[in-house]
């Protein structure tokens, strides 16, 4: 039985990063990706802006929606103050089982959760289930179709407060129309626009911030 890519890329980390070292095993999946095989992490050049978005958010509690090999878990991980948490949710069984190893591969275990299932069925669960009260930081990386609902399922429940900021990928290559427009439309977000290039090539793509007002 062949592997697949995500085990290749799993395994090119194993051999060439250095255990413990986030950076290392970013810096590796990114090297593998641009040089190898293309694949949807949200690379170095959005990497950046989410990392800029992250660090001025500082949060306690944070959630990623979409995990894939756990690159932007180990991104966004490492960026973490003592005691903050970030919850990550993967519904494809294959990428959690190479995200997990990739997540304790890079030392950021203590910090990250990964759950997984479809985000419609985990998010009513973050408050009981999983301890949060509200969420600081929501980066949506998953299915397109997703991010309008899941918005909306995250404020039905409650989870965001004044200042809670979410982060989105892929705003214009896969692309998320109605979800710009839902936030941009919505008096309940001040949104941001930060054009930036799909991972590893020369496509056009954006990432959208927007910040809850409450
Ligand atoms: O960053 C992403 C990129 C793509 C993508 C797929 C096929 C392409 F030809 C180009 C881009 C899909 C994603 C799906 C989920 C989360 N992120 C994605
Ligand atoms: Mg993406």
């Amino acid at each position: 039985m062949n592997q697949s890519k995500e085990q290749r890329i799993l395994n090119f980390v194993l051999q060439n990063a250095v255990r413990g070292d986030p950076h290392s095993v970013v810096d590796t999946i990114d090297k593998y990706c641009s040089q190898k095989e293309w694949a949807m992490n949200v690379g170095d050049e959005k990497g950046k802006i989410l990392d800029k978005t992250v660090q001025e958010a500082n949060p306690s509690v944070a959630l990623e929606l979409g995990t894939y090999c756990g690159y932007s878990a180990v991104r966004i991980s490492r960026l973490l103050k003592a005691g903050a948490r970030l919850l990550t949710v993967e519904f494809n069984p294959e990428f959690a089982a190479i995200a997990k190893q990739m997540i304790e591969f890079a030392g950021v275990q203590d910090k990250v959760k990964l759950l997984e299932g479809p985000s419609e069925e985990i998010i009513p669960q973050l408050k009981k289930k999983y301890e949060v009260d509200t969420l600081d930081f929501v980066f949506l990386d998953h299915w397109k179709e997703r991010y309008t609902p899941d918005t909306i399922l995250l404020q039905e429940c409650n989870l965001l407060r004044k200042g809670s900021v979410l982060l989105a990928d892929n705003i214009i290559f896969p692309g998320a129309p109605d979800f710009v427009n839902y936030v941009r439309k919505s008096p309940h977000f001040q949104c941001t626009n930060y054009p930036s290039h799909l991972e590893y090539m020369q496509v056009e793509d954006a990432m959208e911030k927007a910040v809850f007002l409450g």
